[in-house]
């Protein structure tokens, strides 16, 4: 018998398959990723970065000079529809056999992305690859299960909570100062940058170093995806009503983690872990 819901273990009906979704939707750089990933880690679950596959769809239209996705739509879905997209948990991202985790990452991608996913077709393809990613990933956390917590996924993005898993057994909406955010990426962008010149540099390589953005640039960038984001007609960037609105504008990293898997064991019917949690 299939119980995809995931219910205490002293009621629940059914002991196999059981699984636990938790929603993280939030603006730019307000730390979800890296959060849904650490939670997930944590809580033995999947983990899956749904701002991803809008990314690779958009390195799709780029790659195929799909500049106006109006004109060009039915081209780019069937480009979405027919590719390979391996979202590999906790690891690369590869488009159709190719590792693409930089390449998504760039600044072309940055500025186009939020135009591609306000296309409602975009979206229903992205929505049949998202859920088939949390299945295969749900099925991979239930192998590895040890039975003292449920099986399940931690997916992240704008419209998690209020149209992918509108079910999810917790919702999180993280937010921060726009300012804090700009700075968190321009200082992420700067480590990822230092790491990849500290490599070139072992291997010998003389590699032109691309020009890099000032944190008023990012902060305007990721603003004005922000606003693409929360003013676009199909799922809309929104507040789930039955989300947990957590500001991490003052909050450590490890206090975020460990007040979303808090509330996360709450919910699983286990105890609190952690002294930090808000
Ligand atoms: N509470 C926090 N304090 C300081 N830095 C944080 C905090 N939360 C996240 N970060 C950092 O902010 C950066 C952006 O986070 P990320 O998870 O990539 O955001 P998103 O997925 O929302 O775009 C990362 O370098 C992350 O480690
Ligand atoms: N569930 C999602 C995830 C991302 N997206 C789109 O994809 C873009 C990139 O998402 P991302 O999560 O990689 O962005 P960052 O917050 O990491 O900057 C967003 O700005 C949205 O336009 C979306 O529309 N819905």
């Amino acid at each position: 018998m299939f119980c995809r819901r995931w219910r205490p273990i002293s009621t629940a009906i059914c002991h196999q398959a059981r699984a636990f979704t938790i929603a993280i939707d939030g603006p730019a750089a307000s730390g979800k990723s890296s959060t849904a990933r650490a939670v997930a880690l944590e809580l033995g679950l999947g983990y899956i970065d749904s701002g991803s596959i809008y990314r690779c769809a958009t390195l799709l239209a780029l790659r195929n000079k799909i500049s106006d996705i109006d004109a060009r739509h039915a081209d780019l879905i069937g480009l979405i529809s027919h590719s390979k997209f391996d979202i590999r948990i906790l690891r690369n991202v590869w488009l159709n056999n190719e590792d693409v985790s930089k390449e998504i990452r760039c600044a072309d991608v940055n500025r186009f992305v939020a135009e591609i996913a306000r296309d409602a077709g975009v979206r229903a393809e992205v929505l049949k690859i998202q859920r088939s990613v949390a299945a295969n990933a749900e099925k991979k956390s239930a192998a590895a299960a040890d039975g003292t917590t449920p099986n399940g996924v931690v997916m992240d993005g704008r419209d998690i909570g209020s149209a992918v898993f509108p079910n999810a057994e917790l919702k999180v909406y993280l937010d921060a100062s726009a300012m804090a955010r700009a700075i968190r990426r321009w200082d992420q962008m700067n480590s990822a940058r230092n790491a990849q010149g500290k490599r070139s540099e072992e291997d010998g390589a003389q590699t032109e170093k691309p020009a890099y953005p000032t944190v008023e640039e990012i902060a305007r960038e990721i603003e004005e995806r922000d606003y693409a984001d929360i003013n676009r007609a199909h799922s809309p960037l929104r507040i789930a009503p039955d989300a947990v609105v957590i500001d991490n504008t003052n909050l450590t990293f490890e206090q975020q983690v460990h007040t979303i898997s808090d509330l996360a064991r709450e919910r699983m019917g286990i105890p609190r872990k952690h002294e930090d949690s808000i």
